[in-house]
């Protein structure tokens, strides 16, 4: 499905991915999962194929590297529970939202926006960020790795984001930072704001449903796509 929107498009809820869009800290993920696949589980991966591979649940970045069925449940959730608390042990000193998001949230919200968050993480993760940073309040839906059979770039998460929060995907905006997130979207029939923390541009070239590239959220287009207030 080939979302089609024109300028003046007024979404009725933004749907947020979390890592990479709201916080800058993927190079905080990838420094984890580069320890655990080399130190730990022996991969041999490089640097920028952990990178590659980094993306979706913590068990799907597992099966596409050892081939699935190489762990039990209990280890993959036990790995993937250890990647997290590195992680999370590493980036808690740097964590705060990207710039001009907490105006954003507010104006969103004031403006009557719904809003959900998206995300390939586990809750461990998504807690950890919600609530050390006292956002939580801003969401009304909220989809985690937990969630969903398949992570992006499957749309299933984008799509029950859309679901909880009670609206077709075509009244949706989603903020996205990685390719895999933006491809989700597309499949899922919603447009996106690309946040470029993580990638250049040039890595989302075959994608259809880019609205705009953003490096941070005091973009002034961030403003138009909100419903002008009366
Ligand atoms: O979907 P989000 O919020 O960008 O999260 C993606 C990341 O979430 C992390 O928890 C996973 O370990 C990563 O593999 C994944 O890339």
């Amino acid at each position: 499905m080939q979302p089609n929107f024109s300028m003046n498009f007024s979404p009725q809820a933004l749907i947020f991915d979390l890592n990479g869009t709201m916080i800058d800290d993927m190079h905080f993920h990838a420094k984890a999962w580069y320890q655990i696949l080399n130190d730990d589980l022996n991969a041999a991966l490089t640097w920028d194929e952990v990178k590659v591979q980094m993306y979706g649940k913590n068990g799907e970045v597992l099966d596409r590297i050892f081939g699935k069925g190489r762990f039990s449940e209990a280890e993959v959730l036990e790995l993937s529970v250890e990647k997290e608390r590195r992680y999370q042990k590493e980036y808690f000193p740097h964590l705060k939202l990207l710039p001009g998001l907490a105006d954003f949230l507010d104006n969103a919200r004031q403006a009557g926006i719904k809003m959900a968050i998206g995300s390939a993480a586990i809750p461990f993760n998504i807690d950890f960020v919600l609530d050390n940073l006292n956002i939580r309040p801003y969401f009304q839906a909220i989809v985690s790795a937990d969630d969903v059979t398949d992570s992006k770039p499957d749309p299933e998460t984008f799509l029950k984001a859309a679901e909880l929060l009670g609206l077709a995907p075509s009244a949706c905006v989603v903020f996205e930072d990685a390719p895999k997130g933006v491809e989700a979207a597309q499949n899922a029939g919603m447009a996106c704001v690309v946040l470029t923390t993580a990638h250049e541009k040039e890595d989302f070239g075959k994608y259809t449903n880019i609205l705009r590239f953003v490096k941070d959220y005091t973009d002034s287009f961030l403003q138009e796509i909100l419903p002008v207030r009366v």
